[in-house]
């Protein structure tokens, strides 16, 4: 299912958290990136039409969202995990993706039985699908989510912020499974993690301050570090120009990886950038161009 928006606008009182959005999403799997207050969620919950729009179009497989008959069609092929999805901490895994599943209406008591079964071994929670889910680790809680929202094999799934809070392990697991769950159908995936798009997805929107600022391959988002990104090295305080990415420590000094449009100190050498570098220049521009045109971008926190 494509998703197509036009002039995409959400207001809430005097915040505008979407400005005019311009979105062109195909098939596959598509990272949706950026800071803590960008617009992701209000995006995404529109998308799920859960929020209408202040103004704009809004088509996902061709289905008008600004429509309810149009939000009705979507909601019928759409699978959302939410970054707040509430569980219920004493029903087993079994027991609560039977429920959503009746509420999905999947009424066929013998074959939604089988999907939940084919659902919980798809996401490795066979052996304690009987258990209550009070114990369960944020990892097994994101993997119940996400089988809730492939219940009835729909054919959108948007997930928010999936690996928040997971430790390293589970945080692949669980892009791994995403990633697999792409081929016919369309998944969004809504982070602040670089790295969770860059091992998922080949195309990406990454969003500041309500505005899409970069669409297009993820790799290619590494060319806007090119030329921006240095390392200092120093056994003084850390430079004060441009954004310091990293720092090592070593036995010549500290090794600072800073991101700056312009050379930070005379001796820094620029080196090649990585994804989250050409990320970090993104943001820049982004928040530069915010404090030269008037009325313009709201700052990422
Ligand atoms: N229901 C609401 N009422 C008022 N303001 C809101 C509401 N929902 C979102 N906002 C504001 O809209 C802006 C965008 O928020 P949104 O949650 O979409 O960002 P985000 O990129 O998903 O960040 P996060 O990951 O922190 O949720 C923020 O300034 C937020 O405070």
């Amino acid at each position: 299912m494509d998703i197509q928006t036009t002039g995409l606008t959400r207001r809430f009182g005097k915040v505008t958290a979407l400005h005019s959005v311009d979105l062109a999403i195909p098939g596959g799997m598509y990272g949706l990136l950026g800071a803590n207050g960008a617009g992701k969620t209000t995006l995404m919950r529109i998308l799920a039409g859960v929020l209408p729009p202040s103004g704009g179009q809004v088509r996902v497989g061709g289905h008008d969202l600004t429509t309810s008959a149009g939000r009705l069609a979507v909601q019928r092929r759409l699978g959302y995990l939410p970054q707040d999805l509430g569980l219920y901490p004493d029903l087993s895994p079994r027991e609560f993706l039977d429920y959503v599943g009746l509420l999905k209406g999947l009424d066929d008591t013998r074959a939604r039985h089988r999907q939940v079964d084919e659902l919980l071994e798809l996401v490795a929670l066979t052996e304690v699908a009987g258990r209550r889910m009070k114990g369960f680790s944020g990892g097994m809680r994101r993997r119940v989510g996400i089988a809730q929202a492939l219940l009835g094999d729909p054919a959108l799934i948007v997930v928010d912020e999936p690996t928040a809070g997971l430790d390293p392990e589970e945080r692949v697991r669980f892009r791994t499974l995403l990633a697999g769950l792409a081929g016919h159908r369309t998944v969004l995936l809504s982070t602040h993690i670089v790295e969770d798009v860059a091992q998922t997805c080949q195309h990406a929107a990454v969003m500041a301050g309500g505005r899409v600022v970069y669409t297009g391959m993820v790799t290619d988002l590494v060319r806007v570090g090119e030329g921006a990104t240095w390392e200092v090295t120093s056994s003084g305080p850390a430079p004060t120009v441009g954004v310091v990415v990293s720092a090592i420590s070593r036995t010549d000094g500290t090794h600072y990886r800073v991101v700056s449009s312009s050379r930070p100190s005379p001796d820094a050498v620029p080196v090649p950038p990585s994804l989250e570098d050409g990320y970090v220049a993104l943001m820049q521009r982004a928040s530069a161009r915010a404090h030269t045109v008037p009325g313009g971008l709201r700052l990422p926190s």
